[in-house]
């Protein structure tokens, strides 16, 4: 580690991993809650399980962004964090207000109430003070990182990241709007939702891979660089206007069939800019570095970001096809690819690479986090695919031949069956990880205790 302050990093990786197991945990029972309906009904119902697994979710990838920041914004512009007391104090706001959602919601609190009370729009359910909790903790971290690049080298990477990490904080203002018109709630709804993974988190995700590829292949700055801006723009271009193929349906003008279908179609250029960029600097890389484990993740990340958002948006972003399978299972089979290849596996990379080097631990247990790699990603990329089948049979009985709801789920039961245990599977993937991230190597323990035996 060049510079002390980023061991901020670590506090933020660990709460992130902690919230990430919560999440996963949440994603079980959710799936256990398909195949047995009345499991925990009267404790914990489906709502709210639903809920803290997707608000989970979205915090701890958060919280690896932000960690991802103090970690790499000190090398990159050659400069400690210029406060370490103000990187604390906001992930005490955070952790509060993550605590705060999750009692207000298991425990049903404050009902009705402004402030306190619970907010039902799907991944901005957070209360109003919890809002307004993230809004400062985010204007404490944009200070914090942005005081600490200007006074150093500013480098593409982290202009990008700043100027990614900025656009995600002033989009959240509009989770603040919530007009009672349920066309203009859907309509600023997306704002949020889908600019936020479909524009601005796909620029802090190009700017932590370029980062990843710069140490991981020791390809030049200039190189990774070009990538980065076509990587930058193309995602704009097409991110922006894209928003279209979520107002098909919700009362919008007409156009946006045409808008939506042509821009988000181009939304999958910047996901294959990524992946093509991750293979094109391994390929032309001349560094051995030893951490494998990062590097499987990178790869693993642009790889799977492309099926998931790319590929398997495609499949369903067309005015033409939506039109039929709108909400079914498709879309949750998308869901769980898109935010898993581009932002847990992210996440999973700089972890990967940056926690060895935290704790001054140096080599790791790089087997078992490949062999976690896999699990996850297969448990993922299983999951996918029995969704996708469950939407096909239930676009077509539902939408095509009319069929009843409840009736087509007791028709596609056997695939929430899989499902579940796709994400058992990826639940274990996940216990392996955290042992291979904290639990010391044998052989470096026995090698200390000879030395100090010595
Ligand atoms: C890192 C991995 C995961 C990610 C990124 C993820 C993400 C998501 C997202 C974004 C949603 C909302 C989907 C939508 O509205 O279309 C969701 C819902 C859900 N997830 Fe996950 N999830 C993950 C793991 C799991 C696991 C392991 C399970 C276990 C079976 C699971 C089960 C569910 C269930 C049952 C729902 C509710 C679906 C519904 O309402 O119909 N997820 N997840
Ligand atoms: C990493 C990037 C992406 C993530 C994390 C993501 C995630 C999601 C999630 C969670 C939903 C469900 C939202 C809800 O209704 O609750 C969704 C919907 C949708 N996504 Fe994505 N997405 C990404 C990229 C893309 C791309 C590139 C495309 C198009 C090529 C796309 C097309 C769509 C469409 C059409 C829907 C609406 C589905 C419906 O009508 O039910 N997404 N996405
Ligand atoms: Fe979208």
């Amino acid at each position: 580690m060049k510079y002390q302050t980023q061991k901020i990093a670590l506090a933020y990786f660990s709460v992130a991993l902690a919230l990430f197991l919560i999440q996963i945990l949440g994603g079980v029972l959710a799936g256990v809650i398909y195949v047995l309906p009345n499991f925990l009904s009267e404790v914990l119902p489906f709502n709210i399980v639903r809920m803290l697994h997707t608000n989970s979710l979205v915090v701890w990838l958060l919280l690896g962004f932000f960690g991802a920041a103090y970690f790499l914004i000190p090398e990159e512009s050659e400069q400690e964090i210029y406060s370490t007391k103000l990187a604390y104090l906001q992930l005490i706001i955070l952790v509060v207000g993550t605590l705060g959602v999750v009692l207000t919601y298991v425990f049903n609190l404050f009902e009705g109430n402004w402030l306190l009370g619970k907010e039902g729009r799907e991944f901005l359910e957070q209360p109003k003070w919890v809002k307004m909790g993230i809004v400062v903790a985010a204007l404490i971290f944009l200070f914090n990182v942005t005081m600490t690049v200007l006074k150093g080298r500013k480098t593409a990477i982290s202009t990008i990241l700043l100027v990614g990490l900025w656009a995600l904080a002033l989009l959240f203002l509009f989770a603040f709007y919530n007009p009672s018109n349920l066309a203009l709630d859907k309509q600023y709804w997306w704002y949020v939702i889908h600019l936020w993974v479909e524009g601005v988190w796909e620029l802090i995700m190009a700017s932590i891979l370029a980062y990843l590829m710069l140490k991981l292949t020791g390809v030049d700055r200039e190189v990774v660089e070009k990538w980065l801006y076509v990587i930058v723009a193309t995602a704009l271009f097409s991110g922006i206007l894209g928003t279209g193929h979520h107002y098909y349906w919700i009362g919008t003008p007409g156009y946006w069939q045409w808008i939506g279908s042509i821009f988000s179609t181009l939304e999958i250029v910047p996901f294959f800019a990524m992946m093509s960029f991750a293979f094109v600097m391994v390929w032309k890389g001349h560094r051995d570095h030893p951490n494998k484990a990062a590097l499987l993740w990178s790869l693993g990340c642009a790889t799977l970001a492309f099926f998931g958002a790319g590929v398997w948006g495609f499949l369903h972003t067309l005015h033409g096809v939506n039109y039929y399978s709108h909400g079914t299972q498709i879309t949750a089979a998308h869901g769980h690819l898109a935010f898993y290849g581009a932002y847990v596996c992210l996440n999973l990379a700089i972890f990967s690479y940056a926690m060895p080097i935290l704790r001054n631990r140096d080599p790791y247990n790089q087997v078992l986090n490949m062999a976690s790699f896999w699990l996850m990603s297969g448990g993922m990329v299983f999951m996918t695919f029995t969704l996708t089948f469950a939407g096909t049979i239930q676009t077509h009985m539902q939408r095509v031949i009319g069929d009843y709801y409840m009736d087509v789920q007791d028709q596609i039961a056997v695939f929430y069956w899989m499902r579940l245990g796709s994400g058992v599977v990826v639940f274990l993937g996940l216990l392996l990880f955290l042992y291979a991230i904290f639990v010391p190597r044998k052989e470096v323990i026995s090698t200390d205790a000879t030395v100090a035996a010595e």
